[in-house]
C-alpha cells in the first residue's frame, strides 16, 4: 500500500502520454506553447508501462490516461492493452476532449479501456469554438456517442466560466441527463497558462443556477475516490461539481501524476517533480519505487487555491500534468 506523509492512501495513477493537443481551451493552453517537448524526450509505452506495473504491485488501483489530448499520441490502444493484460480488474479510463474518439472507441474497448471522461463545455457550436478556439462541437458529439455505442461509461467534464458558457450549465445538465451520463461541473483552477481575464464559476455559483430550475437536489455523502462532490436529483440521477477551492478538497487525495517525460507530480497546484525516466530507461525498477514513495513522502497538504475568491495562481500547465 502506498502512504503519503499525511497518512493518505494513494491508490490513483494519473498518466499523462502527451502535453500535445489540438484545442486551445482558454481556461487551459489557449496558446501553442512556445516549444512541444520533443518527441524523443517523451518515455516510450514500454517504460511507462513499467511504471505502471510496479505501481499496481505497490498498490495502484486506478489507472487514468490523459494528457495534452491522449488520443493524439499513435498506439494508445495498445499502450492500454498492456496495462489491462497485466490486471485486468484494475480501474482503467482515459479523459478525452472527444474529437477524435470517434473512430477510436473501438479500438479503446477492444483494448480493455472501461470508463471514458470527456470534456463538453457547452452544446451550442459557437460557443464551444470560443473555448476550444476550434469549431470542434459536431466531433465531440460523435465522439461521445460512439464511445457509447462501444459499451464504454461517460463522464462529462465542463468547466463553466463567467460570461461563456454559464449560460450553458442546464442544457448540459439535461443532456447528460437525458443519455443517463454523470455530469461533473469543475471549478476553473487559476494557473498562469490560462487566457488572462478568465473566471470561473464557483460551486456555490452553480449550485445557484441549478437549483433556479432544479430546486431539489441533496448532496450525497463524498466517495474518496473520486474528487467530485455529487448532488442527486428526486429521481436519483447524479451530477458532480469538482471544488478544488474547497478547504476540505485535499484531504483526501489519493492520487499521484506521471508526466510524459518521466516526472512524477505529487500534486496539481505546485511545480515540485521528480524523474523516474532513468531509473526506468535503465530497468532500474526498485529507484523508481524509491523515487515514487519520496515523492508521496514529500507531497503536500493541500493547494493554494482559495475559497475567498482572492486566489493564488498555480504556474504548473494543466497540459502538462494531465489536468
Ligand atoms: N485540484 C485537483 N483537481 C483534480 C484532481 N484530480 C482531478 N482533478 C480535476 O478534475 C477534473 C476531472 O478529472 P478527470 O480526468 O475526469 O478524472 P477524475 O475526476 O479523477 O475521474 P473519475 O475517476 O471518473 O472520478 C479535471 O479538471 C481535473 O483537473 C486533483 O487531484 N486535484
Ligand atoms: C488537461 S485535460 C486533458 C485531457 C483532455 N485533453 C480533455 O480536455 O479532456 C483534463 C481535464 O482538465 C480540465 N481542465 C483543464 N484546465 C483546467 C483549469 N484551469 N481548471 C479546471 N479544469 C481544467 C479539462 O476540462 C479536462 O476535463
Ligand atoms: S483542456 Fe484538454 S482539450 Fe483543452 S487545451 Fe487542455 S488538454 Fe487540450
Ligand atoms: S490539489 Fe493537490 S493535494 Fe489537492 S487534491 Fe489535487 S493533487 Fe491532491
Amino acid at each position: 500500500m502506498l502512504i503519503d506523509g499525511f497518512g493518505r492512501t494513494v491508490d490513483y495513477l494519473r498518466v499523462s502520454v502527451t502535453e500535445r493537443c489540438n484545442f486551445r481551451c482558454q481556461y487551459c493552453m489557449p496558446e501553442k506553447p512556445f516549444s512541444w517537448v520533443p518527441k524523443e524526450n517523451l518515455l516510450s509505452y514500454e517504460d511507462l508501462f513499467k511504471f505502471i506495473k510496479v505501481s499496481i504491485d505497490e498498490g495502484i488501483k486506478k489507472v487514468r490516461i490523459t494528457g495534452g489530448e491522449p488520443l493524439l499520441r499513435e498506439g494508445l490502444d495498445i499502450f492500454i492493452k498492456m496495462v489491462f493484460d497485466y490486471k485486468n480488474d484494475i480501474d482503467l479510463a482515459l479523459t478525452t476532449n472527444g474529437f477524435l474518439l470517434a473512430k477510436a472507441a473501438q479500438k479503446l474497448k477492444d483494448a480493455g479501456l472501461k470508463r471514458i471522461n470527456i470534456s463538453l463545455d457547452s452544446l451550442d457550436s459557437s460557443t464551444v469554438a470560443k473555448m476550444a478556439q476550434k469549431d470542434v462541437l459536431s466531433n465531440v458529439l460523435e465522439g461521445i456517442k460512439a464511445a457509447d455505442e462501444v459499451g464504454l461509461k461517460i463522464k462529462i467534464n465542463c468547466v463553466p466560466l463567467k460570461g461563456i458558457n454559464d449560460k450553458d450549465i442546464i442544457e448540459v445538465l439535461e443532456f447528460c441527463r437525458a443519455k443517463g451520463y454523470v455530469v461533473r461541473f469543475i471549478e476553473f483552477m487559476e494557473n498562469h497558462h490560462a487566457k488572462d481575464g478568465v473566471k470561473g464559476l464557483n460551486s456555490d455559483e452553480l449550485k445557484a443556477i441549478i437549483s433556479k430550475k432544479y430546486p431539489n437536489f441533496k448532496m450525497i455523502p463524498r466517495d474518496t475516490s473520486s474528487p467530485a462532490q455529487y448532488y442527486e436529483f428526486e429521481d436519483g440521477y447524479q451530477f458532480g461539481i469538482i471544488e478544488p477551492h474547497k478547504d476540505d478538497f485535499c484531504a483526501a487525495c489519493n492520487r499521484i501524476r506521471l508526466t510524459s517525460e518521466g516526472y512524477l507530480i505529487p500534486c496539481l497546484y505546485f511545480e515540485d517533480a521528480m524523474s523516474i525516466k532513468d531509473a526506468v530507461q535503465n530497468n532500474r525498477i526498485d529507484e523508481a519505487v524509491e523515487i515514487l514513495k519520496k515523492v508521496l513522502q514529500n507531497k503536500p497538504e493541500k493547494n493554494k487555491w482559495s475559497t475567498t475568491g482572492d486566489n493564488e495562481t498555480s504556474s504548473r500547465a494543466f497540459y502538462q500534468t494531465g489536468g
